[in-house]
């Protein structure tokens, strides 16, 4: 805790939201830095990202929850047990919907969940680029209807439209208190963690609707080489079956060599120096209902 400044508001902001509504996307944007794995296919973002966000005024620490689903397996529970926790504890919840999709049953689920929190609740409709203003009126009464929330507030967080609007309005709602994070800190995510992200966004994106989001990645090594500039990372790709490994080799291993190069060239980026990349494909059966499991993969219950 770096500082104590009269009328400074600071606060913790959990976002809440049925895959693929945009979280990662907004979070990226008003952070500025690429610290949320982003991708088109549902559930990229298992563990508690944070990105804070420093003014002269205030400090917004968000934390980027799983996306909400019922639970079919072990992960599945683990999951909404982070979210429904992590809920009690915020400032503020900023639940997040599609502006272009009508209220499913998946956003009523959410806002059953929300309901007892005694957390104000901000309703974010989300990709108003892609549809017409006169729509917008029918999508806020639909969800007005079903519950009370503190604002509502739609906006691109693609396209930015009305992204400061909700930066008011969230910093509206944030207690008075300190300023938690250095300002020039982004992310109080271990290297680790975001080295992992990045090569597991790769994978997903390389291999398409081939590969479930149940694969994992594990950072065995990181190590700078003494008396250089290089730095020598060297990690698993973890997936659930025999079939699945031999698409993420790839044919002659073109696809694992790909991903290698995409996550290195990211990982240069992060730490700022030259990165000699190794990655091996393993597989572990059905890791994801093997509890006990969970924690080696970077599911730390207790942190929550
Ligand atoms: N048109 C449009 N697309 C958007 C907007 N925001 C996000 N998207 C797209 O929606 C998709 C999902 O965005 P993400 O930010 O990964 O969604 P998420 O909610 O973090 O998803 P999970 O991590 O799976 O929970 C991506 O293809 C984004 O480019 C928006 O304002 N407008």
């Amino acid at each position: 805790m770096l500082n104590n400044r009269e009328g400074f508001k600071s606060g913790f902001i959990s976002i809440i939201g049925r895959p693929n509504v945009g979280k990662s996307t907004f979070l990226n944007r008003v952070v500025g830095q690429k610290i949320a794995i982003m991708s088109d296919k549902p559930q990229t973002t298992r563990n508690k990202v944070q990105g804070v966000v420093t003014t002269d005024e205030s400090q917004m620490i968000f934390i980027d929850t799983p996306g909400i689903h019922k639970p079919k397996h072990k992960l599945g529970d683990f999951m909404m047990k982070v979210a429904k926790n992590t809920l009690k504890e915020v400032d503020l919840v900023l639940f997040m919907a599609n502006a272009d999709e009508s209220l499913g049953k998946g956003d009523e689920f959410i806002m059953e969940m929300l309901g007892d929190s005694g957390t104000p609740i901000v309703l974010v409709l989300n990709k108003i680029d892609l549809i017409h203003p006169d729509e917008l009126i029918g999508v806020i009464e639909s969800y007005r209807n079903k519950m009370d929330f503190a604002e509502i507030v739609p906006i691109s967080a693609l396209q930015g439209n009305n992204v400061d609007r909700l930066m008011g309005v969230i910093k509206d709602y944030l207690p008075e208190g300190p300023q938690y994070y250095p300002a020039d800190q982004v992310t109080d995510h271990p290297e680790r963690f975001i080295i992992s992200e990045l090569i597991r966004e790769k994978v997903l994106h390389l291999t398409r609707e081939e590969i479930p989001h149940s694969v994992a990645v594990v950072i065995e090594r990181i190590a700078k080489r003494e008396g250089q500039e290089t730095v020598d990372v060297s990690a698993t790709i973890i997936v659930e079956r025999d079939s699945q490994k031999g698409i993420v080799i790839g044919k002659r291993g073109a696809l694992l060599k790909e991903v290698g190069t995409r996550a290195r060239q990211d990982i240069e980026m992060l730490l700022g120096s030259k990165v000699y990349l190794e990655l091996w494909v393993k597989v572990q059966k059905d890791w994801r209902n093997r509890a006990n499991q969970l924690r080696e993969y970077g599911f730390r219950e207790d942190e929550y």
